[in-house]
């Protein structure tokens, strides 16, 4: 701001100039309540425009600025600014900036305040669109500040607190997690706009909630489950919301949320401006919101490049029992001392092992995950985000938005089933210029993932090799050194027998990956075959470790290896035969015959060895081609037919030209590429990466969503959810994936299926805990439940009309003037018990009852006797 007063000023001397300087910071920030006359310079810095000032000048004090006539100019008294702003940065060509965006002073202001200069590539690209009032499904790499995306053009939008409406923004969150840190962003950024937001969130108190909806606020954050539970119990309309947000849309429709979301949809008005954020959106979401939305704007940024620059990422490949091992020696001996780790893993059973285990080892944790008490998981979370602790254990609750600025480092120490849930994973770190490290843990099993995750980055996969010092580390698959591993496992296992409650969750932990393991979604064919065709035998040592334990360790692994690779040359039928058997002699003939077709399969192994690299983008997939292994086993084939004399269930070769089979093979493999056009899109492993079922592409998706349903007439509910049945054992008969389909369900006003579960009257008795007037209840009832004709007669009849009220706003507590029966009697019984008191009332009740008993005590024992009758006075 200074710096901008001193371009503005010109040569003066120093002293006058703190003077003038100080007058204008005064008349400037008078002057920039009611009109922006300002601009961010090239490095984000607010500057003052000169060129304003001096037309002020011009035009003489006290005579206001021209209006500019335009069609969004709302007020006479405060003229939009945005297109004088727009014009005056274009002519500076400093456009680019947040305040060329034409905010209003309390939005830019927040936004100085929160230290954002610059707007980042996505904010430069959505903002400006969202507030011209366009719907919007924006895609973005994770921690490229998509929150203020959205935020930024709602506070421009809402401007300030209204008393008279309702809620009339909507932010859609799939986790509490999120939802808290929206609240935060909102409280930040919107600090000087004055708006209020309530938080309906699953898991917190309804009735909380009920009163945070009844103080009028302008914003709703909310999951979208409980925001169905809360509409459901309070007839909630939402007709004022007029902007309706979807963060992290596509985990919000692939959590199961579509019923919910369908409701809510449902409760708002036609014309409301609706936008989609996610980092991770697949085109066939953008198709579906299409549909939904009104001539959606589509930015989908980073599609190529999906992790950030600032991103360091290395594979181990271990054992799946020696992950402990791993995980304890990366956090002790790898990640710096000060560093913050999130290690990721697959379910709360780990979560609880891995804390207690890493806790007894010194390393100070926490952990977090869906099924923990709410309360625990913020203290949990705060503890972390409050460097208390080192390192966060969490499941892939925290997978999604969370924003941990201090972060340096994600581990996978299960490694992620979908590319984009890795995406999200390590989007937690290098996020908003910073650098960060991803180290991820990959078992045997999980190689095809590995494989997926580089088909859907479009990325080779680097393996480590050994005496190959010049890798660097980034993105390299390799092997953590063996003395490492059994160091940490030998004072891991002393531990593991020593603790029974450790011992206990370790045996849990196992019974829980098994089930993991069972349930995970199973990666692609292609990368299952390319998996068991590559031959990580010979992977070198991750170049982390390689600088400290080569030689030794790499003879290590040599011998080891040799082991494994060991193949007898001797077949089965020849183990304790003699050379004179005829079994022998037969295999004997076989391998002289052969050995041209034996020695190019195993030369084709070698080479597979030395190219285990993935295909680098645009190569064939692996499935188009005909391995040679194929070649060499059909030739091989071919041969031990000349052996033996009689070949038993041969399959029929058709006649055909010599080796027609093998040059059409040929043929295939020498393609016209000027003709050739492959039978998949370029980006089908990216979108299928990103796909929401988890089962596929898009074709895969749309063949779910046409499943037969077989209970149609006999369940009705079944038939909405275009869910895959399943057969119920015990129920004996067809229901929905979940089970919770065939659940009691009512219908809404909207002509959606809930649960019955979401009507339980709570707010009926939290009104009537609370003495809510039953007027103001019957109101509130008629604006939520009835819709704009109900409430217009009343308004006819009473305050309405003087009052009015946005339809979906939850009733604020503006009293009628007109009673009902019980007020009336209230207020009479009021009345005449202070007349009452007036006359002195009370006096005389009591001189009256203190008559009546002695008027009884007399009559009972006759004068002065009271005290002989004891029984008789105890009784009075
Ligand atoms: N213009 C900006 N200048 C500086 N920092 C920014 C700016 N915009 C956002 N940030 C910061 O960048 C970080 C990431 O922002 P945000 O959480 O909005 O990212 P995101 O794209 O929503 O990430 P995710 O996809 O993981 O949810 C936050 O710490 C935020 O404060």
């Amino acid at each position: 701001m200074a710096a901008g007063a001193r371009v503005a000023a010109g040569p003066r001397s120093r002293a006058p100039m703190a003077q003038w300087r100080k007058k204008k910071g005064l008349r400037r920030r008078r002057g920039a309540a009611s009109q922006p006359r300002s601009s961010d310079s090239e490095d984000g810095e607010f500057e003052i425009q000169a060129d304003d000032d001096t037309r002020a000048q011009k035009l003489g004090p006290g005579r206001p600025l021209p209006a500019f006539p335009t069609s969004e100019c709302t007020s006479d008294v405060e003229p939009d600014t945005r297109e004088m702003v727009r014009a005056q940065n274009k002519k500076k060509k400093k456009s680019g900036g947040f305040q060329s965006m034409g905010l209003s002073y309390p939005v830019f202001k927040g936004i100085m305040k929160k230290g954002y200069k610059v707007p980042t590539p996505i904010q430069r690209k959505t903002i400006p669109v969202i507030l011209d009032g366009k719907d919007v499904v924006a895609m973005a790499r994770t921690g490229s500040g998509k929150t203020a995306c959205f935020l930024i053009p709602m506070f421009e939008r809402l401007k300030t607190h209204s008393a008279q409406t309702g809620a009339r923004a909507l932010i859609l969150s799939p986790t509490r997690e999120l939802a808290l840190q929206t609240m935060k962003f909102t409280k930040e950024l919107g600090k000087f706009t004055g708006l209020r937001t309530a938080l309906i969130l699953g898991g917190d108190k309804m009735e909380d909630q009920f009163a945070a909806l009844h103080e009028n606020p302008d914003i709703i954050i909310a999951t979208p489950g409980r925001l169905v539970h809360v509409a459901v119990e309070m007839n909630l309309k939402l007709q004022s919301v007029e902007y309706v947000v979807f963060d992290e849309a596509d985990r919000l429709f692939e959590m199961g949320f579509a019923e919910q979301l369908q409701e809510i949809i449902g409760r708002l008005p036609g014309g409301h401006q609706t936008v989609l954020f996610s980092a991770t959106l697949p085109k066939l979401l953008v198709e579906f919101a299409r549909a939904g939305l009104t001539e959606p704007v589509l930015i989908r940024l980073d599609v190529d490049a999906k992790l950030n620059e600032q991103l360091k990422t290395s594979f181990f490949l271990v054992r799946e029992d020696t992950k402990a091992a791993v995980l304890l020696h990366l956090l002790r001996s790898v990640v710096r001392p000060q560093d913050q780790t999130v290690v990721f893993v697959a379910t709360k059973h780990h979560a609880e092992y891995l804390s207690e285990l890493l806790t007894t080892q010194g390393v100070s944790c926490t952990h977090i995950y869906s099924a923990l008490d709410q309360t625990a998981r913020k203290i949990n979370l705060a503890k972390f985000t409050h460097n208390k602790c080192s390192a966060l254990i969490v499941t892939d609750l925290a997978a999604r938005g969370l924003d941990i600025p201090l972060l340096d480092n994600v581990i996978n120490y299960s490694f992620p089933a979908k590319g984009k849930l890795f995406l999200h994973r390590v989007g937690r770190v290098a996020r908003a210029g910073r650098s960060g490290t991803a180290y991820s843990l990959v078992a045997p099993d999980e190689v095809p993932y590995l494989l997926d995750l580089h088909l859907f980055l479009g990325r080779a996969l680097t393996p480590a090799r050994p005496h190959e010092g010049s890798l660097g580390v980034d993105g390299v698959l390799g092997r953590v050194p063996q003395s490492v591993v059994d160091d940490e496992e030998s004072g891991l296992q002393s531990i593991l027998t020593s603790s029974l409650e450790l011992g206990g969750l370790s045996r849990v932990a196992d019974n829980a990956q098994q089930q993991y393991v069972r349930s995970r979604p199973a990666p692609s064919p292609e990368s299952i075959k390319r998996a068991k065709e590559l031959d990580l035998t010979g992977l070198g040592l991750h170049p982390l470790f390689s600088s400290r334990f080569e030689e030794k360790e790499l003879q290590r692994l040599k011998l080891v290896d040799s082991i494994k690779n060991y193949r007898s040359r001797a077949t089965i039928f020849e183990i304790n035969a003699s050379s004179r058997d005829l079994s022998s002699q037969v295999m004997r003939a076989k391998r002289q015959k052969d050995h041209k077709a034996i020695a190019s399969f195993q030369q084709g192994r070698r080479g597979r060895q030395e190219d285990t690299a993935g295909p680098a983008p645009g190569c064939p997939a692996p499935q188009e081609e005909k391995p040679e292994e194929d070649e060499e086993e059909e030739a091989a084939g071919e041969s031990i037919e000349d052996v033996f004399t009689e070949v038993m269930g041969r399959k029929r070769q058709q006649p055909g030209p010599e080796g027609g089979a093998k040059r059409r093979r040929e043929e295939a493999r020498h393609r016209d590429l000027e003709f050739y056009v492959p039978y998949r899109p370029k980006d089908f492993d990216s979108e299928r990466g990103l796909s929401i079922s988890g089962d596929g592409g898009a074709f895969e998706q749309q063949v779910a969503g046409a499943v037969l349903d077989l209970m149609g007439d006999e369940a009705q509910n079944l038939t909405r959810g275009r869910q895959q049945l399943k057969w119920d054992r015990k129920k004996k008969r067809f229901v929905g994936q979940s089970g919770q389909e065939d659940k009691k369900k009512i219908k809404t006003e909207s002509g959606c299926y809930i649960s019955s579960s979401y009507k339980r009257d709570l707010y009926q008795k939290w009104k009537q805990k609370q003495k809510i007037d039953d007027r103001d209840s019957e109101e509130e009832g008629t604006s939520h439940q009835r819709g704009p004709e109900r409430r217009g007669g009343k308004r006819g009849r009473g305050q309405g009309a003087a009052q009015p009220r946005s339809p979906g706003a939850p009733a604020g507590r503006v009293r009628s003037e007109l009673k009902t029966k019980q007020q009336i009697l209230k207020q009479r019984r009021r009345a005449q018990k202070l007349r009452f008191l007036q006359r002195g009332g009370l006096k005389q009740l009591s001189a009256r009852n203190r008559r009546r008993a002695q008027e009884l005590q007399r009559g009972a024992f006759g004068r002065g006797a009271p005290s002989k009758k004891g029984k008789m006075r105890k009784r009075m």
